[in-house]
């Protein structure tokens, strides 16, 4: 079995990152837990809700050394770290997971789903978007499908996705946070008519944490 990765490689490569945060995970099952956030610069899937259109220019951030980002991440107390973006499957993240397993971190991902599934993951949230398709090939490897809730008509849309999952995949509807006065009663409704649902809220923001 490998257990370290080349010097080489680890010196060479490099990727887009927006920020790297020690914060809480706000969202999902691991909602609550200490977490170190790496925010991958680059999307092209254009929500027009997203709350981080500035990551979307991927030119607009420097490239750090991924030797060096897992540095900085492993000065952090916790063993679980989070790679979110941007869509940060627009990058091969193997070499980035490996890196992070190898200094004893759990490795979770963030994702849309809608580019080709690289690196070994501890967990996936896969969050698709109707603004740029997701690939079926992340259906078989998603531990929770995390819907944002826009309007009503999501509620189906998300079933379209449900039906896909495995059978373990957990489910969850997350407001869409400018739209959550109006969608939340009706997610809350939804639930108790369709408990294999769960209800996920952007809980760092109450927090008024990254
Ligand atoms: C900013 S995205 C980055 C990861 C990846 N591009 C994705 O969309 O899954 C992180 C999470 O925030 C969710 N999200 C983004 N904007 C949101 C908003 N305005 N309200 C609720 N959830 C939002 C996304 O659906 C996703 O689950
Ligand atoms: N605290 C916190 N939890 C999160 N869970 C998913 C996030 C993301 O932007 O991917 C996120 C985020 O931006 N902050
Ligand atoms: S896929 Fe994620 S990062 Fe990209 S626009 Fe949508 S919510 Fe924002
Ligand atoms: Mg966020």
């Amino acid at each position: 079995m490998k257990t370290q990765l080349s010097e080489t490689i680890l010196d060479t490569l490099e990727l887009p990152v927006m920020e790297a945060f020690y914060t809480i995970q706000g969202e999902g099952f691991h909602q609550g837990k200490a977490a170190y956030f790496i925010r991958l610069a680059g999307c092209d899937v254009g929500c027009h809700w997203c709350d981080v259109k500035e990551s979307w220019d991927a030119t607009k951030f420097p490239k750090q050394r991924i030797k060096d980002v897992v540095a900085e991440a492993s000065k952090s107390n916790c063993r679980l770290a989070v790679i979110t973006g941007g869509e940060p499957l627009m990058h091969n993240l193997d070499v980035l997971t490996e890196a992070l397993q190898l200094k004893g971190f759990k490795v979770h991902l963030e994702t849309s789903g809608a580019h080709p599934l690289s690196g070994r993951w501890d967990w996936i949230c896969f969050s698709p978007k109707k603004f740029k398709k997701p690939l079926p090939g992340i259906y078989d490897f998603a531990n929770e499908l995390k819907v944002v809730v826009y309007n009503k008509s999501d509620f189906a849309w998300a079933e379209s996705f449900a039906e896909n999952m495995r059978e373990e995949c957990l489910l969850y509807l997350q407001p869409e946070w400018s739209k959550q006065h109006k969608m939340l009663p009706l997610i809350i409704d939804y639930i108790k008519d369709n408990p294999k649902w769960q209800v996920s809220l952007q809980t760092h923001k109450y927090m008024d944490i990254p």
